[in-house]
């Protein structure tokens, strides 16, 4: 029978080869998977499948043993049964195994194989019809006339009587009897089959029994052995409750599409899925609400399948350095897997962008098996993003949590919170104080949206939050965190995550092969260098984007080259040299060098600018922290005639400001020490002199008070009419007595002086500790001075030292007066 225009299932479908069990349209049956065709059908369909379809697939019973699936595919069985996978349990104990829940839909027969691996894909034929679940028994005529008739009728009567001999307070036997009269005729006997005694061989009569006729012919059978069984037992010891319970000899968790017949020996309330589901279903709800509900509130559910040497290997591969990073990542896992509550802190990533933050969330729930969802905060300012508005409103929907659950059909996925240091606030209400709930791990138990309005259980939920820096993060999220800092990365290491992730990525995508395209080392350090500058590697991958879409074209003019040449050499008179526009096709591999490069990306965006600069008295280079990763930071001061006024410009925060009033309180309490002068003549700078100072890149704000020893070298540096030494730059913030404080952001600072070229950082001691953080290659190629005051960093910044300063000159030792 081929179904017309009824329900169809899918004519392309997966087929899970079983060799324990036997599924039956309308039961529902658990499988233990672990052969490889198998493993791949659930890995690459189920657990990668969005939508409903791709958890329909096919049960061929009765397959050869699994441990025996050789490349060749075993001769299936002609008649199987299509299902929908409604629950997919994943385990790594004793070994790698799934378990799922399939409810068998209809009957289907294999019309052809399509291929064997990695699972079996088939065209089937529908040999049931779905409309049996969907219309109520009244609207259709279930009395059939004839011999059917008379048949359905005693099988009907047979299944009463069965139900006669039981006890009707055990619950799963007056559940067993309602169903029995909501049920359709045409589905008894693939029903009762499944739940009664009988062996597999015996189910699989039933399953091959196409007609509806010969399927209660050859069920009655095995219904009337039960009830003889049944008859036997009573009249040889008194019956209980129990041994008529066994004597049924229920399957576990039986489900209907649409009903649950629970027919477990534990009291029906132990399983809330179940209690929900019937709920749904008890509320009469339109077909289309009901689907949606049992959406929205019954989630899968896959068990962790962690490894930690798996992980290991998971994360290096996917990462290159970081080590840090993944070190406390493991520990976490370690720790999550030896201790069963799901308590634990909250990680957060804090690092400039393209560091890898997100692309570490996405390893760890790969690691853990489970699915995977960002939720991205940028800009959130409206409290009902997290929480869902209330359902008053018109247009109103739940909150992104709700939604990411929804859309990952899970409630213990990973989710990443994208960007929590850039929530906003408004008069929506405050987003972060609606976020403190989802991610606390005492109250997440019971989180409320307020679209859905009943309590939802997020304990299961892995939170993950990522952040550019911890200073706009409001405290209180803060708290609730355990902040990882991922740092930018050296040179070096750049060339290495592009050649072993970037570049192979990139050519993927575009289509190429490294037999098409080669990128010399060489080729990456110069695009590292002179087209990027940032912490990550973001914008050096999206470079080799346009590297790659470059070559693209050229191997396709190539291949269509060569195609012409092919056709003209097989026609009959072609001239050679007949078409002067047609280029020789590439050789293979296109290797990409300087010319290439410039011919790709255009001139150099970024030049080594430091010693370029510093060719006039009055520029220092300092360092500086953003968000986005070190930089450094030009500083330049000019003096005019004048009446003593300062002038700032370059868009300074007041903490910058106050550093730079605190410089020329210094170096004007201090001019005579050092010898310098103003442009009278005189010791005080200031006298007749009008200071201008500026801080290049005047559109981007600044601020903090690290600056504070770039400005009073720059100033030294005008004073005293000397050139501040090209390759040195410098970071430290300035007390009044000329002492040396330390900051932070040492390592992005440092790596930013490496990247354009600097030789020697002067930094304040006491962050001399923090250069231990740094790769030995960056510690080799760079000279440090650590100084506790001003006089050691003049003495370092200007070649030759600067007079008055070191053994000349020593600050004044105090004694603490506390
Ligand atoms: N250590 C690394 N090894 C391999 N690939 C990396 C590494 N670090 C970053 N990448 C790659 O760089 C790209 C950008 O990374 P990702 O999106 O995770 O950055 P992010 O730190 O989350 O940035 P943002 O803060 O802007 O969200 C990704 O393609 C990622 O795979």
């Amino acid at each position: 029978m081929a179904p017309g225009d009824g329900i169809q299932i899918p004519s392309r479908l997966p087929l899970l080869l079983s060799h324990e069990g036997v599924l039956l349209p309308g039961s529902t049956v658990r499988f233990s998977v672990d052969s490889p065709r198998n493993m791949h059908l659930v890995s690459q369909r189920l657990l990668k499948g969005t939508s409903l379809k791709s958890t329909i697939i096919g049960v061929i019973p009765n397959t050869r043993d699994p441990e025996h699936d050789t490349d060749d595919l075993p001769t299936l069985h002609k008649i199987g049964t299509a299902g929908i996978a409604v629950q997919v349990v994943g385990s790594n104990w004793p070994k790698p195994h799934y378990t799922l829940l399939i409810t068998g839909l209809c009957r289907f027969s294999v019309s052809s194989l399509l291929k064997g691996r990695p699972f079996v894909l088939a065209e089937v034929e529908q040999l049931d019809q779905l409309e049996h679940y969907t219309t109520p028994v009244t609207e259709r005529a279930t009395a059939k006339d004839g011999d059917l008739g008379e048949l359905s009728n005693k099988f009907y009567q047979a299944a009463v009587q069965l139900l006669g001999m039981l006890d009707m307070s055990v619950p799963v036997v007056a559940k067993f009897r309602r169903l029995l009269d909501s049920l359709p005729r045409e589905t008894l006997p693939d029903v009762v089959a499944s739940m009664i005694r009988t062996s597999n061989k015996e189910k699989l009569q039933v399953l091959d029994a196409l007609t509806l006729e010969e399927r209660f012919k050859k069920a009655l059978p095995m219904l009337t052995r039960q009830i003889e069984g049944l008859k036997l037992l009573q009249k040889t010891r008194k019956s209980s409750p129990e041994n008529e319970k066994r004597v049924l000899s229920v399957r576990k968790g039986g489900v209907l599409p649409g009903r649950q017949l629970n027919l477990d020996e534990e009291d029906e309330d132990g399983d809330d899925t179940a209690v929900l589901e019937k709920k749904i279903h008890g509320a009469k709800m339109p077909d289309a609400l009901c689907h949606v509900c049992s959406l929205w509130l019954l989630s899968l559910s896959l068990s962790d399948c962690l490894d930690i040497q798996a992980a290991r290997t998971l994360l290096d591969n996917d990462h290159y350095a970081m080590d840090k990073l993944k070190r406390r990542v493991l520990e976490y896992l370690a720790v999550r897997q030896l201790k069963t509550s799901l308590k634990g802190p909250i990680l957060c990533f804090v690092g400039p962008p393209g560091v890898g933050k997100t692309s570490v969330g996405r390893s760890i729930a790969r690691t853990l098996g489970r699915e995977f969802h960002r939720i991205a905060l940028g800009g959130v300012c409206d409290q009902s993003d997290i929480r869902g508005h209330r359902r008053t409103y018109v247009g109103s929907m739940p909150g992104r949590i709700i939604n990411g659950l929804k859309t990952v059909a899970v409630n213990n996925p990973v989710f990443l919170l994208d960007e929590v240091d850039k929530l906003g606030k408004s008069l929506q209400g405050d987003p972060a104080a609606a976020l403190l709930e989802v991610l606390d791990p005492e109250q997440n138990h019971s989180f409320t949206d307020h679209y859905l309005n009943v309590a939802f259980d997020l304990s299961q939920v892995l939170f993950i939050a990522t952040a550019n820096t911890t200073a706009s993060i409001p405290p209180a999220l803060l708290d609730r965190m355990e902040v990882l800092q991922v740092q930018g990365y050296t040179q070096e290491e750049k060339v290495e995550i592009a050649h072993r992730h970037l570049i192979p990525n990139q050519l993927e995508q575009h289509g190429l092969t490294p037999q098409q395209l080669h990128i010399p080392q060489d080729t990456t350090q110069d695009i590292i260098s002179s087209y990027t500058r940032e912490a990550g590697v973001r914008s050096l991958e999206r470079k080799f984007g346009a590297i790659c879409r470059a070559v693209a074209v050229k191997v396709a003019e190539g291949h269509r080259v060569t195609m012409t040449d092919a056709s003209t050499a097989a026609g009959p008179t072609q001239q050679s040299g007949e078409n002067p526009d047609k280029a020789a096709p590439p050789e293979m591999p296109i290797v990409i060098d300087n010319v290439a490069l410039k011919d790709i990306l255009g001139l150099p965006l970024f030049e080594m600018e430091v010693s370029e600069r510093l060719t006039l008295p009055g520029v220092a280079v300092g360092l500086a922290w953003t968000p986005l990763g070190g930089e450094i930071l030009f500083v330049e001061a000019s003096r005019m005639e004048g009446e003593g006024q300062l002038t700032l410009t370059g868009q300074l925060g007041d903490v910058m400001k106050e550093s730079a009033h605190l410089a020329i309180s210094w170096l004007r309490a201090n001019a005579k020490t050092y010898q310098l002068t103003n442009m009278v003549g005189g010791p005080d700078p200031l006298e007749g002199t009008d200071i201008h100072l500026h801080f290049p890149a005047g559109a981007v704000t600044k601020d903090g008070p690290s600056a504070g020893v770039t400005i009073v070298t720059c100033l030294a540096s005008l004073f005293s009419g000397r050139l501040v030494r090209s390759d040195v730059a410098m970071t430290g913030e300035i007390t009044l007595r000329g002492l040396v404080l330390p900051v932070g952001g040492i390592k992005d600072k440092v790596l930013a002086a490496h990247r354009a070229g600097v030789k020697c950082v002067i930094l304040p001691q006491r962050n001399k500790k923090d250069l231990e953080e740094l790769p030995a290659n960056v510690r080799a190629d760079l000279d440090f001075v650590t100084a506790a005051n001003l006089d050691e960093v003049l003495n370092a910044a200007f070649d030759g030292g600067f007079p008055g300063t070191a053994s000349t000159h020593s600050q004044p030792q105090l004694t603490s007066k506390l």
